[in-house]
């Protein structure tokens, strides 16, 4: 054993954090600092663990539909047009663009020169594995989070790592999150150092893990109603909200179905029970029971 290295077997022995593996960097991808002039912060993954994170997660099949947006010289796009997936790659730069249509002539990967923040989405169920430019997360959230008829089956996006903090606190600072939260479950996987992009950007990202949570469609416009109002005033007690937008009796009801102590205030309600609360808001009660109550 004397003189043989120790780094291969412990990593073998998965004792070692995957950014210390060795052979982990993709050769031809340099490491250098970030420019001071990079405003679109464009960085390239040197990382296969954090390849391997973000396919794991994602879990693309044959027949799956999956947009990369951003596909850069394609290090990403090779990795997932080896699961079988379709994949289409938006790139805006037009010489990666031709760089990526000759390297993937063969493959099921569609290559669209296009704006990633403007890129017609599928009409079909997708998904988006993207190692986003920093600069364009809202405008891709936005797109993607935003609209009630986007169809998308998840997202798993590297991002600025205080952005993804951002988006996942227990209670969004802002109704837009709110609104994003509430209907899409948002949580970080894993803090991707800096390390593992060329050139290094100046601070660490997140593989954000997006996953559209089961509500009912009719239960939308109660919802955006619902987060506008708190966001307008996050110090009004829950119920009062709740009673501009169903009859009093029933929002004292659907206030003490959340579990939270009264008297709650509207701006400490996390976007997952607003979702409970806005599709409680649309089952239609028993009509002897409402009788009663009413
Ligand atoms: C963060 S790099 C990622 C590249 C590659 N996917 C990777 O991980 O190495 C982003 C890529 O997005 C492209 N890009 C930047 N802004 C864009 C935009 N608004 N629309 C489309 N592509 C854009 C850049 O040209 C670059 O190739």
């Amino acid at each position: 054993m004397r003189g043989r290295p120790l780094l291969p077997f412990l990593r073998i022995a998965g004792w070692l954090p995957p950014w210390l593996a060795p052979g982990t960097l993709i050769p031809g991808v340099p490491a250098m600092r970030a420019p001071a002039s990079n405003p679109s912060g464009v960085h390239f993954l040197r990382d296969r663990t954090v390849i391997a994170g973000l396919l794991r997660s994602a879990r693309p099949r044959g027949g799956d539909l999956v947009l990369e947006l951003g596909a850069g010289p394609g290090v990403l796009t090779a990795a997932l047009a080896g699961t079988g997936a379709r994949i289409v790659a938006v790139e805006r730069d037009a010489a990666f663009a031709a760089r990526l249509r000759r390297r993937f002539a063969q493959r099921p990967v569609t290559v669209v020169e296009d704006d990633l923040r403007r890129v017609r989405l599928p009409r079909r169920l997708f998904a988006v594995v993207a190692n986003l430019p920093f600069a364009t997360g809202t405008a891709v959230l936005r797109r993607l989070l935003g609209g009630r008829d986007v169809p998308l089956r998840g997202a798993d996006l590297l991002v600025e790592w205080g952005f993804a903090r951002r988006l996942t606190r227990p209670v969004p600072r802002d109704a837009e999150t709110a609104w994003w939260a509430a209907r899409y479950e948002l949580r970080i996987a894993r803090r991707v150092p800096a390390t593992a992009f060329a050139p290094a950007p100046r601070v660490a990202a997140a593989h954000l893990v997006v996953r559209p949570r089961q509500l009912d469609r009719r239960a939308l416009p109660v919802l955006r109603a619902l987060l506008t109002d708190a966001y307008r005033r996050p110090a009004a007690p829950l119920t009062a909200v709740l009673a501009a937008h169903v009859p009093a009796a029933r929002a004292h009801r659907l206030a003490r179905s959340t579990g939270i102590a009264p008297p709650a205030i509207a701006g400490a309600v996390p976007p997952s029970v607003w979702a409970a609360l806005a599709a409680a808001a649309v089952v239609a009660e028993p009509a002897a029971r409402a009788r009663s109550i009413s």
